[in-house]
């Protein structure tokens, strides 16, 4: 796992898309999983920057996404496939056809996850997957003790993240439903790249749990040490609780050129 602590969100976003573009000049048909909440906003934006600069053309470039609510209205603006294409599909100038998700609506909603997973790896597999942390350490709707081996499946959230995320519906939180379609951990894991943005000092603990705790079920990030190719981005505020931030600031700093992240 590398470990890069950047000044800010905004220098993680474009460090991340910057990785992006590198690879949709090596695979213009990238299949490029996407995370919500507001971490990762910055990545988008300077995707979409530097894609309307001319970096790289992402005309090709598929999109998916990492977990849905369950049970939202299709069309709700906070239902993640509208999100998602509100913050990402639609910025790049993307058709839907090239974006997949969950059907959150489903009424046999085991078959609508198992229907996804079959779709991801039909699709050649996920690239790159982007994902956020929740503060307890959860990835997609990986709630802690979810199987390090799960695939897409149902999840019912907890209080916690309930909370978290009612800002969303008006800060109502009887309106955030309590079931979720998650690509499970064992799914994460099958993608290619993965890239972890984390940023504020909410984030501090899950953070140094994730990198340098064991891995745990009870802290379903900490899955990405079994990983071969996961990069954690975090800023100086989620990076103050890491032991070993010199040595990761040394390495970063001291990585030859021609690699990326
Ligand atoms: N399902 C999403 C996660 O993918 C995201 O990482 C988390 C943190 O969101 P934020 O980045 O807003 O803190 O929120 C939700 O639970």
């Amino acid at each position: 796992m590398e470990v890069v602590i950047v000044k800010d969100a905004k220098a993680g976003g474009e460090l991340i898309a910057g990785a992006i573009v590198d690879l949709l000049a090596r695979k213009p048909d990238a299949l490029l999983g996407v995370a919500t909440g507001s971490t990762p906003l910055p990545i988008y934006d300077a995707l979409v920057a530097q894609v309307n600069a001319g970096a790289v053309d992402a005309s090709k470039a598929r999109i998916c996404q990492l977990d849905e609510y369950v049970g939202l209205p299709a069309g709700h603006p906070e239902s993640y496939r509208a999100t998602v294409l509100r913050q990402v599909v639609e910025p790049l100038g993307l058709p839907e056809t090239q974006f997949m998700g969950p059907d959150g609506s489903a009424e046999d909603v085991q078959a609508a996850c198992d229907a996804y997973d079959e779709a991801l790896a039909s699709a050649g597999g996920v690239d790159l997957q982007i994902l956020g942390i929740g503060t307890d350490g959860h990835i997609g709707f990986n709630e802690p003790c979810s199987s390090l081996a799960s695939r897409t499946r149902i999840k019912t959230l907890i209080e916690q993240t309930r909370i978290d995320n009612a800002r969303f519906f008006d800060n109502d939180i009887d309106q955030v439903p309590h079931h979720v379609i998650t690509q499970g951990i064992g799914t994460i894991l099958d993608a290619r790249h993965l890239v972890l943005l984390a940023t504020g000092e909410g984030k501090a603990d899950a953070v140094a749990q994730t990198v340098e705790g064991p891995i745990s079920s009870l802290v379903p990030a900490s899955a990405l040490q079994l990983h071969r190719h996961a990069t954690v981005v975090v800023d100086e505020a989620a990076a103050s609780k890491l032991k070993l931030a010199d040595y990761f600031r040394h390495a970063f700093d001291n990585k030859p050129d021609w690699q990326g992240i």
